[in-house]
């Protein structure tokens, strides 16, 4: 074999490997005409390369971006430098249909495409390749594995009964916004709440009402809260919550409304139908809470108050006497 055949033979290994790998290879010129189009990239977007020869890309495919592409190309030309797309800035360049049995649930191919320059042998940046991955099998692996982990955070967050915050979570967030609140000087008020006489409700209607009682309750919390609000079911029956930017009074008309509502719901258990009641101990901050856990005992405390005068009532710390506070 001469040298001459022998190159022309590497030459059209080397064209036979573009053509067939499983990786998308583009061509473009300056004016980002088309100058290469490999078997990849027509399986996929379902063109040849006869008719996209010297068409220009931009042109050709009016769903590309073409603003953000071109800025990026421009820069591989300037600049000499590759550049890279990952699927997780932009999950595609090119708009291909996923054909994949295994990850056959993604409507669209994800890639990660790197933008090469080709440099002539008199070292002008003539044309740049684009060269484009499919990485299907990976985005969606990691899709999967993020929904799973958001998925496992939700389920260590939350109370399965009601949906609200779990003690561990809702504590966290207390302490978050009690750092907040007191460096900032924000008004903000800490509500603890109690069902009155839980017990009997259990003992006369059976445990499953009093989870529907809890469920309802909870709900009703739920819905009269602000999204910078965050509740939590504390233990059984008892549930607390930070109002944020509240100061002491307005904490009262909200518990007073809550109240309210709650003790007009009829509840039912066979032929029986009940009413329940709820108790509000409310503590806004102010210069005598040192830290977190003083907040949340001083709420605590009266809502020990609202229970010894006569429970179905908001009690303030504030309001309570020295001697009471002691206890
Ligand atoms: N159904 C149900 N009951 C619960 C749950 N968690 C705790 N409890 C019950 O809630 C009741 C709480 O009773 P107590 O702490 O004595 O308070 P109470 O009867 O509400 O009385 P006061 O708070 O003083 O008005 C207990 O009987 C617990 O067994 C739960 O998830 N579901």
């Amino acid at each position: 074999m001469s040298d001459n055949t022998h190159h022309l033979s590497e030459f059209h290994w080397l064209i036979e490997m573009v053509q067939t790998i499983e990786v998308g290879i583009v061509v473009l010129d300056r004016n980002y005409n088309i100058k290469l189009w490999n078997g990849f990239m027509e399986n996929h977007s379902g063109v040849s390369p006869n008719i996209l020869k010297d068409q220009n890309l931009f042109q050709h495919f009016a769903d590309l971006d073409t603003e953000w592409l071109k800025k990026k190309m421009e820069s591989v030309f300037l600049l000499k430098n590759r550049a890279f797309i990952s699927w997780e800035q932009r999950p595609f360049v090119f708009c291909f249909k996923n054909y994949r049995p295994i990850t056959g649930r993604a409507a669209h191919m994800y890639q990660n495409v790197t933008l090469q320059p080709l440099v002539s042998l008199t070292g002008e940046v003539s044309h740049i390749s684009m060269i484009i991955y499919d990485v299907t099998d990976i985005a969606m692996n990691k899709l999967q594995l993020n929904n799973v982990n958001q998925t496992l955070e939700h389920l260590s967050q939350t109370d399965e009964l009601t949906q609200l915050n779990n003690r561990r979570h809702w504590q966290h967030c207390m302490e978050r916004e009690y750092e907040r609140f007191s460096r900032y000087n924000t008004a903000s008020s800490l509500v603890m709440l109690d069902i009155d006489h839980f017990k009997s409700i259990n003992d006369r209607f059976g445990h499953q009402i009093g989870d529907v009682v809890i469920q309802r309750v909870a709900h009703m919390l739920s819905q009269s809260l602000r999204e910078t609000d965050c509740a939590g079911r504390y233990g059984g029956e008892e549930f607390a919550v930070v109002l944020a930017n509240t100061n002491s009074k307005d904490a009262i008309s909200f518990t007073e409304r809550l109240r309210k509502r709650v003790e007009q719901v009829e509840f039912m258990a066979d032929d029986d139908v009940f009413r329940v009641t709820v108790s509000f101990g409310i503590c806004d901050l102010n210069d005598d809470i040192k830290d977190s856990i003083s907040w949340l005992s001083f709420a605590d405390k009266a809502l020990y108050r609202a229970k010894l005068n006569g429970r179905n009532r908001s009690v303030i710390y504030r309001d309570i006497s020295g001697d009471e506070k002691l206890h």
